[in-house]
C-alpha cells in the first residue's frame, strides 16, 4: 500500500505527513501531554478477534484470529500484497477494520478493550515520512523536546548527538537536511527515535531493508531488547531476519493470521515450511 502519512507516533487522532508539515502545525498534532500519558501503561496482549477487512472485492483479512503477547518478538511474514501493511494500519488505527475486533490487554485491570486511546501504539515505517526541511540534528532536538515527558531521564539528559550516534551518523551527516539523507539514514533515525519511546505496542513494517549490515545487526538488539517491556510484530521478507530475531513466526495467508509451530524456528525445515505455506496462498492481487 502507499506509504502512510505518518512516521513516529501512529495514532489516529495525530497522524502527520512530516514531508509537506511545517514545525508548527507538526507541534500541534503531537501534544506533549497526551503522549506523555500514554505509553506508561504496559500492554499484556494485543489481540486480533474474527477480523475482516476489504478493499472495494478485495478481500485482506476474513475471520482472522490471533493473540500476540509482550515479550516476544513476532516476525509477521506474507507473500507481497498479502496485507501486513494494512493490518498495522488497523492496530495503529489509521484506518479502519470491517469487522471483528482489535482489542488491547494493559496492565491496568481493565481487561481487553477495543477503545485503546490511552495506549502507545509506534509504527515504525519502510518509508519514512521525516520533516525534510529539517537537519538530522534540528528533528532529534525537536524529537527530544516534544516527547521530554515520556522519554527517560536518562534519554532527556542525553544530547542530539547522542541519539544521533546511536543512528550512526557523523556529527556531518547530522547536519545535513533530512531530504538529503539517505534512504538508508533516514530509516536509521526513525528506528532509534521510536525505540527511545519504549512504546508498549511497537508495529516495524520493514524496517531494516535500508540499513547496512553494522547498523542492522545494531537494530535488531534493540528490537529484541525491547521486547521486555512491549508487544513487537516485525514484518519482513528475509526468512533469516525472521529467524535471527523472531520468537514465533506469524503467517498471514488466505486472510487469515497462523502462527508456524512445532519445528525449530532455525531449521530447514521450518524455512520449507513456510515457503510451503505461502505458495499455497491465493494472493490478494490474484482475486482481482
Ligand atoms: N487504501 C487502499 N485501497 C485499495 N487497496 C488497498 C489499499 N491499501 C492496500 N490495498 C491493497 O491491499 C492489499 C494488501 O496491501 P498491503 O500493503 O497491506 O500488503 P503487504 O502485505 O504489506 O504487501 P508488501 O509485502 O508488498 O509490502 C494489496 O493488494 C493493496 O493493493
Amino acid at each position: 500500500m502507499p506509504a502512510a502519512q505518518v512516521t513516529i507516533l501512529s495514532h489516529r487522532r495525530f497522524s502527520a505527513d512530516f514531508s509537506t508539515m511545517s514545525t508548527g502545525k507538526y507541534a500541534t498534532l503531537l501534544p506533549i501531554d497526551d503522549t506523555t500519558r500514554k505509553g506508561s501503561i504496559p500492554v499484556k496482549q494485543l489481540q486480533i478477534d474474527q477480523l475482516d477487512k476489504s478493499f472495494d472485492k478485495q478481500i485482506i483479512f476474513q475471520d482472522a484470529n490471533y493473540t500476540f503477547d509482550q515479550g516476544k518478538v513476532y516476525g509477521l511474514l506474507g507473500r507481497n500484497g498479502s496485507g501486513k501493511s494494512t493490518l498495522f494500519n488497523m492496530i495503529a488505527r489509521n484506518i479502519p477494520t470491517d469487522g471483528g475486533q482489535i482489542l488491547i490487554d494493559a496492565d491496568d485491570g481493565r481487561g481487553p478493550q477495543a477503545d485503546y486511546e490511552d495506549i502507545t501504539v509506534s509504527m515504525v515505517y519502510t518509508q519514512p515520512h521525516l520533516p525534510v526541511f529539517m537537519t538530522g540534528a534540528e528533528f532529534v532536538k525537536f524529537f527530544i523536546e516534544i516527547n521530554s515527558r515520556r522519554l527517560t531521564a536518562v534519554h532527556t539528559s542525553q544530547n542530539a548527538q547522542d541519539f544521533l550516534d546511536m543512528a550512526g551518523l557523523s556529527e556531518a551527516d547530522s547536519n545535513k537536511l533530512l531530504r538529503d539523507f539517505s534512504e538508508g539514514m533516514r530509516n536509521k533515525l526513525q528506528m532509534v527515535v521510536s525505540l527511545m519511546l519504549k512504546p508498549p505496542v511497537l508495529l516495524l513494517d520493514e524496517p531494516l531493508t535500508t540499513v547496512d549490515v553494522v547498523a542492522a545487526h545494531e537494530m535488531q538488539q534493540m528490537i529484541v531488547d525491547m521486547k521486555a517491556d512491549s508487544v513487537v510484530v516485525f514484518s519482513t521478507h528475509i526468512m533469516q531476519l525472521a529467524q535471527d530475531i523472531c520468537d514465533a513466526v506469524v503467517l498471514l495467508h488466505n486472510h487469515q493470521l497462523e502462527e508456524l509451530t512445532g519445528l525449530d524456528i532455525h531449521s530447514q525445515a521450518f524455512e520449507d515450511a513456510v515457503i510451503a505455506r505461502l505458495t499455497d496462498e491465493v494472493t490478494a492481487d490474484d482475486q482481482q
